[in-house]
């Protein structure tokens, strides 16, 4: 019944995966920059900026406040693993 739909995601997922490893590992590289210059890990108006710039990839509208949480949470996970891979 959902077979189609379900082989769809896990499409889906293998590509999302491949490109959360390749973002995070690119967080990883910008953390150690930071530690090295002394910045914080935390930057308020870069994070404004990229939910500003994703969301204008869209081409439904309808999902901009689910894309703007999606991009919330992400970059509270990337924070985190930059705080576990700068010490
Ligand atoms: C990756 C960075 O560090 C943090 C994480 C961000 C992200 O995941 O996009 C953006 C800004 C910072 O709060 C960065 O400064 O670019």
């Amino acid at each position: 019944m959902l077979e189609n739909e379900r082989k769809s995601i896990d499409e889906i997922d293998r590509q999302l995966v491949a490109l959360f490893e390749k973002r995070m590992h690119v967080t990883k590289k910008i953390a150690q920059v930071k530690s090295e210059n002394q910045l914080p890990i935390y930057d308020a108006v870069r994070e404004a900026a990229v939910i500003d710039k994703v969301i204008q990839y869209l081409t439904d509208d309808s999902l901009s406040e689910e894309l703007s949480q999606f991009y919330v949470s992400l970059m509270n996970i990337s924070k985190n693993y930059q705080e576990k891979t700068s010490k």
